[in-house]
């Protein structure tokens, strides 16, 4: 295993870094590894420990990447992790960046946009979240299969601000997001490793948090017909 540091960066880092900006980091990430990797992952919490499973590993540090925040919350270590997983070339997030730790929105979801420069085609994120489905229990992992961006429809879009087409059209389309083959392949596996009664498939809802919600505030949320509820924000680029 290896660690990196890079030179303190000129890049200015008040507002989203512009599309040439992502490639050099991008390239500059890439020069630090062998590894091109094809799949991102991001750990949430509790899952961070997946990057010691990581074979032949390169690790960067956060705080020493251009632009990138610094992960804040206990238990997210902050690290890029560049190596394989049973054969496959992966980049892995141990520790999650949070609107609630003050970043502004956009922050939370750069390392999205840098992963894709260092060239991923699929991104996997993990987080915990809490039950809102009365079906579930505590335990329980689910697949996401669609999301309400809370913040977003009350007019606090990742993506609000200017945009560079470069990094995607201006009005996205957000209807398949998360892809249908992943979740059907996931649910095989789990199958095979007879974990089918654990695995569920539903609707996630962000709030800003950090707080918890209230029975209430709960109460509202399932109303929307979410099955559960986190404060994760890096489904678009
Ligand atoms: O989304 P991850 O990083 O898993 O974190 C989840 O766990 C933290 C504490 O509940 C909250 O930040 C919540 O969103
Ligand atoms: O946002 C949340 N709400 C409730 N429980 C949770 N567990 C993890 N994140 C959350």
């Amino acid at each position: 295993m290896s660690e990196y540091h890079f030179e303190t960066s000129q890049i200015v880092t008040h507002r989203p870094p512009s599309f040439e900006d992502v490639q050099s980091i991008g390239e500059l990430l890439l020069g630090k590894t062998k590894h091109r990797p094809a799949i991102g992952i991001i750990c949430g919490s509790g899952l961070g420990s997946l990057a010691d499973m990581v074979e032949d590993a390169n690790i960067i540090l956060y705080s020493e990447i251009p632009s990138f925040p610094t992960s804040t919350v206990p238990g997210h270590m902050g690290k890029l992790v560049f190596g394989t997983m049973k054969g496959k070339q992966v980049v892995l997030m141990s520790g999650r960046l949070h609107y609630y730790e003050g970043y502004p929105m956009w922050k939370t979801t750069i390392p999205v946009r840098i992963l894709k420069a260092c060239g991923i085609s699929t991104l996997i994120l993990t987080n915990a979240v809490g039950g809102l489905n009365p079906d579930y229990s505590v335990g329980d992992v689910m697949i996401i299969r669609d999301h309400i961006d809370l913040p977003g429809i009350t007019g606090q879009c990742v993506l609000r601000g200017e945009n560079d087409e470069r990094f995607g059209p201006r009005f996205l389309a957000t209807v398949e997001t998360y892809d249908r083959e992943l979740a059907t392949l996931t649910k095989s596996i789990a199958e095979k490793l007879g974990l089918s009664d654990i695995m569920r498939e539903g609707t996630y809802i962000m709030v800003g948090g950090p707080t918890y919600g209230t029975v209430a505030e709960f109460r509202l949320l399932r109303g929307f017909g979410a099955d559960a509820v986190g404060k994760l924000y890096e489904r678009f680029r």
